[in-house]
């Protein structure tokens, strides 16, 4: 054995290494024999951290796990739960070159450590994900920590009040069912067919511009101009997740035109919504009563810093209403369509909420349909819960660790690792959800609650979630879920009041892995006028 003397000098600790390697390496240049020595001292690192008591698929010296997850790179979620099972749900790791190692979680006393009080300082967004989302999420929500972030959750969660439940969310989402099937009503009368899932991502787009900032898109529709926006933010989406999962995405963005693709997208989106924040500062001096509008855009110019009483920029008002618009539109849409097929399956719990429909909503289609009478579709809600679990809109998600730190069942997390957990596993596996975890069974949510006056009456249950994370858990669980079940619940209802729907298969449905666990191919279908089922005669419902 020789000691390499600038090893040594780098290393105090001295790191020595056999003659035969020595011997190969002395004829060499300097910075080539550098480069091999930091390769072996590279497998060294790899191979003490991978001889960790953590399991995992086995890794490769210095390209980790790369291959297997390449190979299941379109099938993730899958995989996620396929590797789970093989270590019965216990905590296991995998690491790629370039992107680093993950700790995947799908216990739910592991997940409350992370997303939890105790872990929550030491799993952050993190600088990657900031810069690398910073185009089309700036300092959004979504990708921000610390006070920024917290302050921006704050004037979020005020405009969930039961107020705007009451007389702005339910109104604003039953007049978008009741436009769907407006534009369902021909296509229905023939012999066409059509994608649901795109009609639903232009139904919560529309919804979701008129409640953040009052305008109406109208893209159900027709094919307004607006509407482009919406399609590039969905290109610059793409790309962002091509930058987190790709490590050659730069390459993709220098020299195939990915970087011109971005700009032109965001420019599209900033065009749009800069329009509409010009066009509300001039209403604003003009003293129109833009209070009166309380829209999201309304409450973000409203926002004054509490210590320095400064108010957001353009560019705030930007980043913020474009991370509420994607929180808002893709995952309700995504999980309309799941819960679409999933009942196309299973028509027993079908005809379930046809019964339920026809105890509460009004004989008179007309009739309005309040937040109140939307409150009792229970049955209907846990069929989109239900969805939600086996089809979670994120599908997996991730944290970077800030500093080491060590989970309850003793896994050590290192400074720089993820933190990865995926919802879609967690929802499948039986250790979390029981013998019959990956049947459809709205059932599992209800429960039967008996009041002070004895009455009984069937409500949904409150999943604890860290063991249910389709909305996220914790100092950032999803705020808008109520608002997301609720337009789910309102469109479903009126849908299936009206169509009966044929789910086409053709082409398959099949999922897409993108920020969204979205189908590949949307989800085409053949509709049916319903009949009325409180009618014995069968006569058709009026459209
Ligand atoms: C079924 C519908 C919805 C699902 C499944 C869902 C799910 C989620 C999930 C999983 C996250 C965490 C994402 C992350 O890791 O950063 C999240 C965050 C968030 N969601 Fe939702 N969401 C839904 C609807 C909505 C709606 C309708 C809104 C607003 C109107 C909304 C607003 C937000 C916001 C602002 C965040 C960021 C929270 C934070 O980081 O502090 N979501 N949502």
């Amino acid at each position: 054995m020789i000691t390499l003397p600038f090893v040594a000098r780098e290393l105090p600790n001295m790191i020595t290494l056999p003659s035969i390697v020595i011997d190969f390496l002395s004829p060499t240049p300097s910075w080539v024999s550098s480069f091999l020595i930091l390769l072996v001292l590279l497998v060294v690192l790899h191979t003490s951290r991978s001889a960790s008591s953590t399991p995992g698929p086995t890794p490769i010296p210095l390209i980790g796990n790369l291959i297997e997850v390449m190979r299941n790179f379109d099938d993730f979620p899958n995989w996620t739960y396929r590797t789970a099972l093989r270590y019965g749900g216990r905590t296991w790791k995998f690491s790629a070159p370039f992107v680093g190692t993950f700790v995947m979680v799908t216990d739910p006393t592991q997940l409350e450590f992370v997303l939890g009080k105790t872990g929550f300082d030491d799993f952050v967004k993190g600088e990657e994900l900031n810069w690398k989302s910073f185009p089309v999420f700036g300092a959004g929500v979504f990708t921000t920590d610390g006070s920024y972030h917290r302050k921006q959750r704050k004037t979020i969660s005020r405009v969930f009040t039961s107020h705007n439940f009451r007389d702005v969310f339910a109104p604003v989402f039953v007049s978008g069912a009741r436009r769907l099937n407006k534009v369902l009503k021909p296509i229905a009368e023939t012999d066409d067919r059509v994608d649901m899932q795109l009609l639903f991502h232009r139904l919560t787009a529309d919804t979701f511009t008129e409640i953040g900032c009052s305008r109406q898109l109208n893209s159900l529709q027709s094919a307004n101009p607006e509407k482009d926006w919406t399609d590039a933010l969905d290109v610059a989406q793409r790309l962002v997740i091509h930058r987190m999962k790709n490590p050659l995405w730069w390459f993709n963005e220098t020299f195939f035109g990915g970087a011109k693709l971005m700009k032109d997208s965001v420019k599209q989106v900033d065009d749009f919504i800069y329009s509409v924040i010009d066009e509300r500062r001039k209403e604003n001096d003009s003293g129109a009563d833009v209070v009166a509008k309380d829209d999201l855009l309304a409450r973000f110019m409203r926002y004054q810093d509490d210590e320095t009483g400064e108010k957001l920029t353009d560019r705030e008002l930007r980043d913020w209403i474009v991370n509420i618009f994607v929180a808002g539109r893709d995952t309700t849409a995504t999980v309309l369509s799941w819960t679409v097929f999933n009942l196309s399956q299973n028509p027993a719990y079908l005809t379930k909420i046809y019964q339920e429909l026809a105890i509460h909503l009004p004989r008179d289609r007309n009739a309005p349909i309040t937040h109140a009478i939307l409150s009792k579709l229970v049955y209907t809600h846990a069929c989109f819960v239900e969805t939600l679990r086996l089809r979670p809109a994120l599908a997996v998600d991730l944290k970077s660790c800030f500093r080491d730190t060590v989970l309850p069942d003793g896994t050590r997390v290192h400074k720089g690792d993820w933190l990865m957990w995926s919802p879609y596993a967690m929802g499948r596996l039986e250790s979390n959800w029981g013998a019959d975890a990956l049947e459809f069974k709205p059932e599992r949510w209800l429960v039967e609650t008996v009041d002070a006056q004895g009455i009984k009456s069937v409500t949904v249950k409150q999943e604890s979630p860290y063991k249910f994370p389709a909305f996220n858990a914790g100092a950032r669980v999803c705020p808008g879920q109520n608002v997301g079940l609720l337009q789910g619940k309102t469109t479903l209802a009126l849908l299936l009041r009206d169509y009966e729907i044929d789910v086409l298969n053709d082409p398959p449905v099949e999922y897409l892995e993108t920020i969204t666990h979205v189908m590949k191919y949307g989800l085409w279908v053949k509709l049916n006028k319903r009949k009325d089922n409180r009618r014995d005669s069968g006569v058709s419902m009026d459209m």
